[in-house]
């Protein structure tokens, strides 16, 4: 079996041994220019569109969870990968504990109010302030997939009141499920803590607007760990204006890296990390190729597969 890699920033000789020791008998090369050799898979991230074009494939993994950048260079070269050569992508492999952190930690610290007292302390202000309840900090996820599952169930132990969006109705314990264009007002009603897990797809690109956020409980709080396209950051910055939208953590930008103009870098009531949410973990990642290929090899059905028709 012949598998190709391509990774603009991985260490590919790490990859290619790892691959090699969980795949006894692989042949695995690094994807170079010109090599137009046999291969049966290819394991790739924003790979160049010679990479694969032409190639009788058996499968295509991406390296990540998000497949929004191989599709849309797929729309524009739909050659680079026929329809009929599946294309995975990486479900969850370490990324969703990631996620957990991320959230638990930031709902907490507005719950606790930690932002106001930081900008009590930058006032030298000693000030005790009322206490939020666990009843009025109701957190809505947007996109109930592999990661959004995952928060929920991290958060479910704190006591907030929870609920979840997605295409397909969910049924979790402890967790209020939305489905649905038409349901979408209903799941935002109330919501207090927006957190954003949706992939990037025709339908959701934008879909944090004013519209949306005019929708949020008065003072809400906006996480947002998907794609920078899924908000439209001067709506955002009006919100906060305005006090509709009390803080937001943002960790994706509409453009990364952020422009160093962006007023999102001084907002005070803005704090952001550089697309780190949830990254690959390179043996998790590796391990979980390994057993897929192994499952399509022996012609038995796998998870992970990407609906190029839905988009994600
Ligand atoms: N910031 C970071 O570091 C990272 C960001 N990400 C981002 O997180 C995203 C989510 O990942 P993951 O959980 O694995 O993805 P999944 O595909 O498992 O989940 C996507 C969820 O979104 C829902 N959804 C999709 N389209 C719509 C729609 N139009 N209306 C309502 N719901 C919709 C799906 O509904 P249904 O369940 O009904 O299909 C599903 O619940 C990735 O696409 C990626 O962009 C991922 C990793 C790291
Ligand atoms: O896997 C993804 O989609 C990512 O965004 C990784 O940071």
């Amino acid at each position: 079996m012949d598998i190709i890699f391509y990774h603009p920033t991985f260490d590919a000789a790490w990859w290619l041994n790892a691959l090699t020791t969980a795949l006894p008998g692989a042949r695995v090369r690094e994807w170079q220019p010109g090599d137009n050799e046999h291969a049966d898979y290819a394991l790739v991230w924003h790979p160049p569109v010679e990479m694969l074009h032409g190639r009788e494939l058996k499968a295509v993994f991406a390296l990540g969870a998000g497949v929004d950048s191989i599709l849309s260079k797929l729309k524009a070269n739909p050659e680079m990968l026929p329809e009929h050569i599946p294309l995975f992508r990486l479900e969850d492999t370490g990324m969703g504990q990631q996620m957990q952190e991320y959230a638990v930690s930031q709902v907490l610290h507005w719950f606790r109010r930690f932002d106001d007292y930081q900008a009590l302390k930058q006032q030298a202000r000693w000030e005790p302030l009322p206490e939020y309840q666990h009843d009025e900090f109701t957190i809505g996820i947007l996109g109930a997939g592999v990661l959004g599952s995952k928060v929920a169930e991290a958060l479910r132990p704190w006591g907030f009141p929870l609920r979840c969006w997605s295409r397909s109705r969910k049924a979790w314990p402890g967790v209020e499920s939305f489905a649905g264009k038409e349901e979408l007002p209903a799941f935002l009603n109330n919501t207090r803590v927006l957190i954003n897990l949706l992939p990037n797809t025709p339908e959701t690109v934008g879909i944090i607007n004013q519209t949306l956020i005019n929708q949020l409980a008065d003072n809400s709080y906006l996480l947002n760990l998907a794609r920078g396209v899924h908000l439209n950051e001067e709506d955002l910055l009006s919100a906060l204006e305005s006090g509709k939208l009390k803080g937001a953590m943002l960790d994706v930008f509409s453009r990364e890296p952020l422009p160093a103009e962006s007023p999102l870098w001084a907002h005070p009531r803005v704090a952001m990390t550089p697309h780190v949410a949830a990254v690959t973990r390179p043996p998790e990642a590796v391990d979980y190729i390994a057993h897929t290929i192994g499952q399509l090899e022996a012609g038995n059905a796998v998870s992970g597969q990407v609906d190029r028709a839905r988009g994600y």
